[in-house]
């Protein structure tokens, strides 16, 4: 696994995300190790994450897997052009579809895991698979299809 994340190397207008961004204060810090197979995130939901007593609020989830499964299609697409990550020309996507299943309540006070892979490459289009688990047991999954902007 890489030492640093797909999202450690955006600056200035590209690190400002609410999702990812290295410089915004008040946003989640997503960060997306890609091995060349899976992306992997780790996420320690905080009280103030919870939808009530004990399970994690979805609307977070879904945004865990929004700025994890985009910065999975990035790092992919950096590999695929046989480039190191974040290098000229920047590489970025946006998000045109997420797709999130919830298949059984999120506990609050375990650390949660995320891991995706790439499902289709083609043209300005990638699709991306993500499962979320805790304490080894899938508790979410999503589809999410990036758009290359740049
Ligand atoms: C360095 C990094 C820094 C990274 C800096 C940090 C970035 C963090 C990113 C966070 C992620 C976000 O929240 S991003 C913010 C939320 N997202 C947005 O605001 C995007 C708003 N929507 C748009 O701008 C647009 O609709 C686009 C760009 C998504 C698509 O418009 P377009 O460019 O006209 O696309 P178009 O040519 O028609 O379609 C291209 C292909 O995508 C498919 N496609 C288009 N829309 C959809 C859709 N909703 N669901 C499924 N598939 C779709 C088409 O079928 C086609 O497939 P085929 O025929 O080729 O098979």
């Amino acid at each position: 696994m890489p030492l640093t994340a797909i999202q450690d190397y955006f600056t200035g207008d590209h690190a400002i995300c609410y999702g990812c961004g290295s410089d915004n204060a008040h946003g989640l810090q997503v960060r997306t190790y890609w091995d060349g197979q899976y992306g992997t995130f780790h996420f320690s939901p905080q009280d103030y994450h919870t939808a009530f007593p004990g399970v994690v609020y979805g609307g977070l989830i879904a945004s865990l897997f929004d700025c994890h499964c985009i910065g999975t299609a990035v790092a992919a697409a950096y590999e695929k052009e046989g480039r190191p990550p974040g290098s000229d020309p920047l590489i970025m996507y946006v998000t045109a579809n997420l797709n999130v299943n919830y298949l059984r309540p999120t506990p609050m006070g375990s650390e949660l895991m995320l891991k995706s892979h790439i499902i289709e490459q083609k043209g300005k289009k990638t699709v991306v698979a993500c499962t979320l688990s805790a304490d080894d047991t899938p508790c979410a999954n999503a589809t999410v299809v990036g758009i290359r902007a740049t």
